[in-house]
Parts: C-alpha cells; sequence; structure tokens
C-alpha cells in the first residue's frame, strides 16, 4: 500500500524530558492506524509534531500532499455559529487571503464543499443548527467534518472518543475507519481503549519509553501487549 505518512528518527525533549526518542511509524492511504500507551508516553506529542504544533527536535515527517488534518479530544467548535460555518472554518485557510479575511458569509464554493463534508459524516441536516445544541458525539463528528473540510489525505485524532459514550464512541471509530477504508485517507488515531482499537482499526502501534515497542493487526492485539505496554515492570518481573 502506498505510505501517506511516513515518521523516522522522530526525537522530542522538553528541557531534560526526552519525550520521544526515535519514533519510526508509517501510515498508508486506506489504513487505520491505533497509537496506545501510558499516560505521557508521548503520544500526543507525535501527532503534534506530524501537525505541525509541535516542532520535532530532529527526525523525518513526510505527508503526501504535505497536509494533515487533526482533530481533538476538545471539539473546539464555535458553539454560537452554525454548524456548516464551523466546518467551512476548516476550509479558509484553502481560500486566497482575499476571500479568507471576513469569514462572515462564507463564499458559495466553500459552502458547497462544507454541505458534502457534513453529508460525509452524515450530519447534513443539521447544517444550519446551532453547533452548540448538538450532542457531544455530533459536534465531533462536525469536527471530523471541518477536517475534512481542509482537504488532506491524513487524518489524525487525538483521543476523539474520550470525552464520548460507549454508543457515540463507537459511531466516531466506526466513521473513521470508514474514511481509511472507503474514502482512503491514511487515519491515525491516538487511544486509551484497546477494544476499541481491536474492533475498529486495521494496526495498532504502541509507544513506550519514547519509541514504537509494539506494531501488530489490530485483530492480533492480545492482553499480554497491552500489559506491556501499560504496566511494563509487571511483565518483565
Ligand atoms: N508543551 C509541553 N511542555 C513541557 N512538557 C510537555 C509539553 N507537552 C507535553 N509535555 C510532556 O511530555 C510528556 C508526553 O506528553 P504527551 O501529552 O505527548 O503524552 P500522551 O502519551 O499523549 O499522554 P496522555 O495519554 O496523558 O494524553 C509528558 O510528560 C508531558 O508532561
Amino acid at each position: 500500500m502506498e505510505k501517506a505518512l511516513s515518521v523516522k528518527g522522530l526525537r522530542k525533549s522538553f528541557g531534560d524530558r526526552v519525550v520521544l526518542n526515535g519514533v519510526d511509524f508509517d501510515v498508508a492511504a486506506g489504513e487505520f492506524v491505533v497509537l496506545l500507551g501510558a499516560n505521557g508516553s508521548g503520544k500526543s506529542t507525535a501527532l503534534r509534531c506530524v501537525v505541525g504544533l509541535a516542532e520535532a527536535d530532529a527526525g523525518e515527517i513526510a505527508i503526501a500532499g504535505d497536509r494533515a488534518a487533526m482533530v481533538f479530544q476538545q471539539i473546539h467548535l464555535v458553539r454560537r455559529r452554525s454548524v456548516i460555518d464551523n466546518v467551512c472554518a476548516g476550509g479558509l485557510a484553502g481560500l486566497p487571503l482575499s476571500r479568507s479575511l471576513s469569514p462572515v458569509l462564507f463564499p458559495k464554493d466553500l459552502r458547497a464543499k462544507a454541505m458534502a463534508c457534513l453529508d460525509r459524516v452524515g450530519l447534513a441536516d443539521r447544517a444550519k443548527d446551532r453547533a452548540g445544541s448538538l450532542s457531544g458525539g455530533q459536534q465531533q463528528r462536525v469536527a471530523v467534518a471541518r477536517a475534512l473540510c481542509q482537504g488532506a489525505g491524513v487524518l489524525l485524532a487525538d483521543e476523539p472518543v474520550s470525552a464520548l459514550d460507549p454508543a457515540a464512541a463507537t459511531q466516531v471509530m466506526s466513521l473513521l475507519a470508514e474514511l481509511a477504508h472507503r474514502d482512503g485517507l491514511a487515519v491515525a488515531a491516538v487511544l486509551h481503549q484497546p477494544d476499541l482499537a481491536r474492533r475498529h482499526a486495521d494496526r495498532v502501534l504502541g509507544l513506550l519509553h519514547g519509541e514504537i515497542r509494539l506494531s501488530t493487526p489490530a485483530s492480533n492485539l492480545s492482553d499480554v501487549d497491552i500489559e506491556a505496554l501499560y504496566a511494563p515492570d509487571r511483565v518483565s518481573a
């Protein structure tokens, strides 16, 4: 499969704390990868380096089309604006400067693109509603639509379901899997739920002590793998 995202030798420290100590991984177009690891193992930092929110100390990051979009646990919609306006905001960077400066009324072509993204996440019928009136799960799907509106081939998600109830979490995970499998995006999500990774992802990567220590087909993820990531001292004792 074609690599859409390739990360090699990624290093990042905060002061004396080495968080990423040579992280290597790839995500192919059409693949859904989940990154697991204990609190503080550097999962978010790795995604933030890929999307450009943090600056890596060293390493190579290659992104097909040069652009990755990201969704977060904190959804950050503008609650008072309509759903469609929130999705349009994802496409602003793609407009010429003169058309992006006063986004009170978004251009017609951008609204059409945003509607297609909303349709993709199953929320076209809620386009005119206030974003704050949607449930948490629906808001996260709007955030995914906003990310899709950026037109990136790589979609990153940092704990996208941690604030959602089980049914909404399943819906968002199914959507991420579909975006990979049906639409050909490369999708990488940080999760704290190994069971959801098993059910929805293609491959699981495990981060420990600043390195990728596990790479396995998601359906093969074992309890021993999980224990080795979250309680390594117990496994080696
Ligand atoms: N901007 C920052 N300044 C200083 N330290 C940071 C910064 N961002 C992250 N860290 C530290 O880097 C380490 C890794 O953080 P990161 O958020 O990447 O971990 P994580 O695996 O995503 O954790 P969690 O599962 O708790 O979200 C932590 O020790 C954290 O305190």
